[in-house]
């Protein structure tokens, strides 16, 4: 039991998880990943992260929350690859850690949850090791853990290409009210990519999509609802099929506008207001067509330190 001087050094960091507003994607490359250009708006479902003083060498995550049991507490949580690639990047040899996640964004999800993780890990030990680093810096660290990373540091709204870590904020006025529908289940984001490529899907163009960026400049749902994209939708649905069914029954109960959240299987649906998005949360609950249902709006901060 650490004494309570201890506990007190202890470091609370919150990050947000993702959506993707739209997504396309090229073809497979030579590394195995693909280039995309897609819109990340960072929602208001958190993850916390919090780092305590630990021995030298000595590295632990303990996970909380519904879906703990799913998500691995070894050498392979992200957050703990985080924090060792923080300690070795910056020679610190005496660096050790003992990470608590209290974890709401969903596993496997496509909304970015271990990313979440790594990103709020990463700014939780700079701080708690007391760091000279740089927001750029932590950022190349995240892009070697993820692709998704560098945006979880970010938040807020960004246009991200080649393997969506290359950032250019986005600029988007007012808050988008969002409903989430969860599954019961998680799709594997490589499972997806190779769906995608068996298929051959893809628009076949990587510009960033026009009429998105306009509606998020006008701040007009209904516009920005129109304009949602995702070209791994088609390998998501080949693979969960089920969420068809998730899809129309959100668009019948009144959403402007639904999009499967990057690789899925959560699926966002955008209200024109609060009082809607109360009315379509309660209607798609009662529905029984999903797991479960989040109200959520965006965008808002990336990792940000608590207390
Ligand atoms: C699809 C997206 C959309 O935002 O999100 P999720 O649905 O996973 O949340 C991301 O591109 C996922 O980012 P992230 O989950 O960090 O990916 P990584 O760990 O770097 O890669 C996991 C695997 O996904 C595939 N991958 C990922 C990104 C990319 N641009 N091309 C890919 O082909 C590769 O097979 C890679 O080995
Ligand atoms: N701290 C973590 N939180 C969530 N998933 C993690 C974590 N560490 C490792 N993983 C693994 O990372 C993979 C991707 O999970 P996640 O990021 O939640 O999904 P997605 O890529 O769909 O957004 C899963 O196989 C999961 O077991």
């Amino acid at each position: 039991m650490a004494s309570p001087a201890i506990e007190d050094q202890s470091v609370r960091v919150r990050v947000a998880g993702k959506i993707n507003l739209t997504l396309r994607s090229g073809p497979r490359r030579a590394d195995g990943y693909h280039s995309l250009a897609t819109v990340f708006q960072a929602v208001s479902l958190f993850d916390e992260i919090e780092a305590a003083p630990a021995e030298p060498g000595e590295f632990t995550v303990t996970m909380h929350g519904d879906q703990a049991d799913q998500v691995p507490t070894g050498a392979d949580n992200l957050a703990i690859r985080a924090a060792r690639l923080l300690a070795k990047e910056v020679d610190h040899e005496d660096a050790g850690v003992n990470l608590v996640i209290r974890k709401s964004i969903p596993v496997t999800g496509g909304m970015a949850g271990g990313s979440a993780d790594a990103a709020g890990a990463l700014l939780a030990c700079s701080v708690l090791w007391d760091l000279d680093i740089t927001p750029d810096e932590l950022r190349v660290f995240g892009a070697q853990l993820g692709a998704d990373v560098p945006f979880c540091l970010a938040g807020g709204t960004a246009l991200g290409t080649d393997r969506g870590d290359r950032l250019v904020p986005v600029l988007s006025r007012g808050s988008y009210h969002w409903v989430l529908a969860f599954s019961d289940r998680g799709l594997s984001t490589p499972a997806v990519f190779g769906k995608f490529d068996e298929l051959g899907c893809g628009a076949g163009t990587l510009e960033p999509p026009e009429d998105l960026l306009n509606a998020l400049v006008s701040g007009d749902p209904v516009a920005l609802g129109k304009a949602l994209a995702n070209d791994l939708s088609e390998a998501a649905l080949a693979l969960r099929p089920d969420l068809g069914r998730v899809i129309e029954t959100g668009l019948e109960l009144g959403a402007i506008g639904s999009i499967i959240s990057g690789s899925g299987p959560t699926v966002a649906f955008l209200a024109p207001n609060e009082s809607a998005a109360v009315d379509l949360s309660v209607a798609l609950s009662g529905s029984g067509a999903c797991h479960g249902v989040r109200r959520v709006t965006g965008p808002v901060p990336g990792a940000r330190l608590l207390g």
